[in-house]
């Protein structure tokens, strides 16, 4: 069946062709979003979902979402995503880091001179006839002070742009390296620096606990008189009430603001005051831009439904297209070890460590690592899957660990899974072979060859003469058929393994007959 997405915002209709173009069934309906008890409705329906930012992915719409497997974010922010929620349901989250910010970058320049020269002010006074010449004296933006805070992808094209104009740009920005800002041609500067020497700070972080509120009022009162404000990134980035004092007090000049604690912003403490100039969350809103995220979002999202690839998702690490097909088989086996290991592990698990040798360490290994926990933790929690699986287990408390080695010693590619409770450690070691099989090769450091089967029989015992023949005629009494044996021991009479792959589920009582067979120490059904 051909997957089904749902658009649920005003997305350019590029995207709509794209989808179809893919072999994916697209549902179009630009003004849903806004509608949540609908969508509510009818998410459900649905294997993707691609929105802007009108369309809130709520853990109440994800309860709905039974089919969905991936959200697209025709855009940067995600604020309007719950990730956690998204990522505990399985779903993939992906955005389009780049494809608006030239055009968001470029608002915000416009709204720096819209306000430097009033211009929406000068306008309305002059289309109502009053040709008001004195009343509007501007200032010159050449060699003005731009203070950024947040110079990633879109304040680093700000600064660029603005010292194309002449300005001098200081950046406040933790994670921006020195070696950055002097390529950027910006001096990267303290908070309390910037806001002392600014003449005009404009805003591009995301809005997180650390961001919100970073122009308090405290801040404004650090800032130069007369300040000019521009904010084209998020809403709740600055104190609204507070800056609304400061304008009116004058300790800020002007202020120009794209983005509103609430939006749609139909009231607002800022609205009204001199030099304030509002627009409706416009920042991403050109032919250009709105047809990249529009085009990006669709290829990026049929990728995943279609071929597994991933990318820019912002809860997993990316697949690309040529890696997917290379990763489908050890995906496969690393959820194999995992429910392996999860379905003979009945204790607290502390540890679980991936050990990846040869040619599989030089693949995607968190890719590999999720599914193994994800198939570690099923067992206990039918709903984990490889997206959820790295939050669950850190949820639980369960360290996840990784080790790489160039070598595999027998095999191109090995993968060894170990699980550490306070009992025991287990470890389970499987590869795939040329025909794409995944197989187990080793358990607890017994050699073994063995299928992973529908329905199987995992036996340890002491290695003793009578032992196989005993097991199979209980099996065969009990009218189980073997479809395949695979045994292993450390060593003559020693420690032994017995792997059986049977037709249909083997009862209770048969199993616990195994159990009670001489020097039998652990008989348990497995299923994959
Ligand atoms: N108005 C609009 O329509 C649009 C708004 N946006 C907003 O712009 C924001 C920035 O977008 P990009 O530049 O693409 O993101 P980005 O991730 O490339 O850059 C964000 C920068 O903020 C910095 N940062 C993070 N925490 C910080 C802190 N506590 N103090 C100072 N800097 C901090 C990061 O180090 C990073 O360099 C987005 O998060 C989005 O909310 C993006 C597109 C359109
Ligand atoms: O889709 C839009 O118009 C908003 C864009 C935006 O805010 C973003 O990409 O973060």
């Amino acid at each position: 069946m051909a997957p089904r997405v749902l658009i649920s915002d005003a997305l350019s209709p590029a995207a709509v062709q794209i989808f179809k173009d893919r072999g994916i069934e697209v549902d179009f309906q630009p003004n849903l979003g806004k509608d949540k008890d609908k969508l509510a409705e009818i998410i459900g329906d649905y294997d993707g979902l691609a929105i802007r930012s009108a369309t809130k992915v709520t853990p109440k719409i994800l309860e709905k979402a039974a089919r969905l497997k991936v959200v697209g974010r025709a855009g940067i922010g995600v604020d309007n995503v719950d990730i956690p929620a998204s990522t505990a349901r399985g779903v993939i989250v992906m955005n389009t880091p780049f494809g608006n910010s030239i055009t968001t970058a470029e608002h915000a320049i416009a709204m720096m001179f819209a306000l430097a020269r009033e211009i929406p002010a000068a306008d309305a006074s002059t289309q109502a006839g009053k040709w008001e010449k004195n009343r509007f004296m501007g200032v010159e933006l050449t060699a003005k002070t731009l203070g950024i805070i947040g110079c990633g992808n879109i304040g680093s094209i700000v600064a660029d742009r603005a010292l194309g104009l002449k300005m001098k740009v200081v950046a406040f920005d933790p994670f921006l390296s020195p070696e950055r800002a002097l390529d950027l041609g910006v001096e990267k500067v303290e908070l309390d620096e910037l806001l002392a020497r600014a003449d005009v700070i404009t805003l591009h972080t995301p809005l997180t606990d650390k961001t919100r509120n970073v122009l308090s009022a405290e801040a404004l009162a650090k800032t130069k008189k007369g300040v000019r404000i521009v904010n084209c990134a998020r809403g709740g980035l600055v104190d609204e009430a507070a800056l609304a004092e400061a304008l009116k007090s004058g300790q800020v000049g002007g202020a120009a603001f794209d983005v509103f604690v609430t939006e749609p912003a139909t009231e607002n403490p800022l609205f009204g005051l001199p030099n304030v100039i509002c627009t409706p969350h416009l920042g991403a809103s050109t032919t250009e831009a709105q047809e990249n995220v529009a085009l990006q979002v669709a290829e990026q999202m049929s990728d995943y439904l279609l071929r597994g690839a991933i990318s820019n998702a912002v809860n997993f690490p990316s697949i690309t297209a040529e890696e997917a097909p290379k990763l489908k088989p050890f995906i496969e086996l690393a959820e194999k070890l995992g429910s392996f290991a999860g379905q003979l592990t009945d204790t607290d698990i502390k540890t679980v460590r991936l050990t990846y040798e040869g040619a599989v360490a030089e693949l995607k290994i968190k890719a590999l690592t999720s599914a193994a926990v994800a198939g570690l933790l099923r067992p206990a929690l039918a709903d984990v899957n490889v997206v959820s699986a790295p939050s669950v287990a850190k949820e639980r408390g369960i360290v996840v660990e990784e080790v790489t080695r160039e070598v595999a010693g027998d095999f191109e590619s090995l993968i060894t899974l170990t699980v550490v409770t306070d009992k025991m450690e287990r470890s389970v070691s499987g590869t795939v072979f040329a025909d794409g099989r995944p197989r187990i090769v080793d358990i607890k450091g017994i050699k073994v060859d063995a299928e992973f089967a529908p329905s199987m029989i995992y036996v340890t015992n002491e290695d003793k003469p009578g032992f196989v023949g005993r097991f199979a005629s209980l099996l065969g009494e009990a009218g189980v058929n073997i479809a395949t044996f695979a045994l292993g021991r450390d060593r003559q009479g020693g420690d032994a393994i017995a792997l059986v792959e049977i037709d249909g589920r083997a009862p209770d009582e048969v199993l616990a007959k195994v159990q009670a067979l001489p020097h039998v120490k652990q008989a348990k059904p497995l299923a994959f």
